[in-house]
């Protein structure tokens, strides 16, 4: 790993939901951060009560506070690269779209939470409406999983060519490039992503990591692409890289929890740094 200027240290922002249990949103992201040596900044929209096994409680916080959140990092210390995952409600997607153009965010990564990888309705009709109009047409990167790609595209993805039709029909909702995430496919696909920007058509594959403690995979590896771009990579490479990170924290992840348990960020350093 290389020694960063810290005159120069790249900042990233993360715009979403806390995790209690710790394995995905916010926490999820401000590890991924630090892990890549990218300062994190967030700001918060909802308080999940959340554990491996399922959600109890999620509470919204204000638009305003989510807005006055956002505003009080880019005004002073600025950002390189902005990750949005939960965002819960029709309002909080608008106002942090607004905040997109007024703040001229740039490396803008969309990771849709929409549907669970398990298929759970996370957010309301108006909410995914909102998504699809408004953010998503100013991604730089989207990141829908399966059932989100389903719902973006019209289409059932069963099959490699399915998910390539699909990242092809979502790129026309805007953004710049799409990434079909496969960890909700089944047998080999599982692990195989599909990139769309307009030219290039890519397959990004992965051996299958066999294991049931994948919580917040989708949260890390949109948050490693942010912290890629923030570090100066071009979008496809940040892409790769990140693939790479979510596949090395799923080999270490955490069997903590009666569920699903969490990726393990950090394990990978600390397990090579054990004598
Ligand atoms: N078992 C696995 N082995 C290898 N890679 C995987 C596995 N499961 C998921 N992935 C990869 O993890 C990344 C996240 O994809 P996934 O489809 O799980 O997103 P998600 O549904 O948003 O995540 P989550 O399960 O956290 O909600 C993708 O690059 C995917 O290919
Ligand atoms: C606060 C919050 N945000 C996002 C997700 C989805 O996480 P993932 O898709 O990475 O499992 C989650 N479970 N909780």
């Amino acid at each position: 790993m290389s020694v960063i200027d810290k005159s120069s240290v790249p900042v990233a922002l993360t715009i979403a939901g806390s995790d209690s249990g710790g394995g995905a949103g916010i926490q999820a992201d401000l590890r991924t951060f630090a892990f890549h040596c990218v300062h994190g900044t967030s700001a918060i929209t909802c308080v999940t009560a959340q554990n491996t096994v399922l959600v109890t409680r999620v509470d919204a916080l204000p638009v305003d506070a989510v807005v006055a959140q956002i505003e009080a990092v880019v005004t002073d210390i600025g950002v390189q690269a902005v990750k949005t995952g939960m965002l819960l409600t029709a309002e909080i997607i608008a106002a942090v779209a607004q905040q997109v153009e007024v703040l001229k965010l740039n490396n803008l990564v969309v990771d849709p939470v929409m549907v669970s990888r398990t298929g759970a309705v996370l957010i309301n009709d108006e909410a995914m409406a909102t998504l699809q109009n408004v953010l998503i047409p100013k991604a730089t990167i989207v990141t829908p999983n399966r059932y989100e790609a389903q719902l973006l595209s019209g289409l059932q993805l069963h099959t490699l060519d399915d998910m390539r039709a699909a990242a092809q029909r979502i790129h026309q909702l805007g953004a710049k490039a799409v990434l079909v995430k496969g960890g909700g496919m089944q047998g080999n696909l599982r692990g195989v992503d599909v990139w769309f920007d307009g030219h290039k058509l890519e397959t990004l594959k992965t051996a299958v990591v066999d294991t049931s403690n994948t919580h917040g995979t989708g949260c890390t590896l949109a948050a490693a692409i942010a912290a890629n771009l923030a570090l100066g990579c071009d979008r496809l490479s940040a892409v790769q890289k990140a693939k790479d990170y979510v596949t090395t924290a799923l080999r270490y992840s955490l069997a903590i929890g009666q569920g699903q348990g969490p990726v393990g960020h950090f394990f990978p350093l600390l397990q090579e740094n054990t004598p």
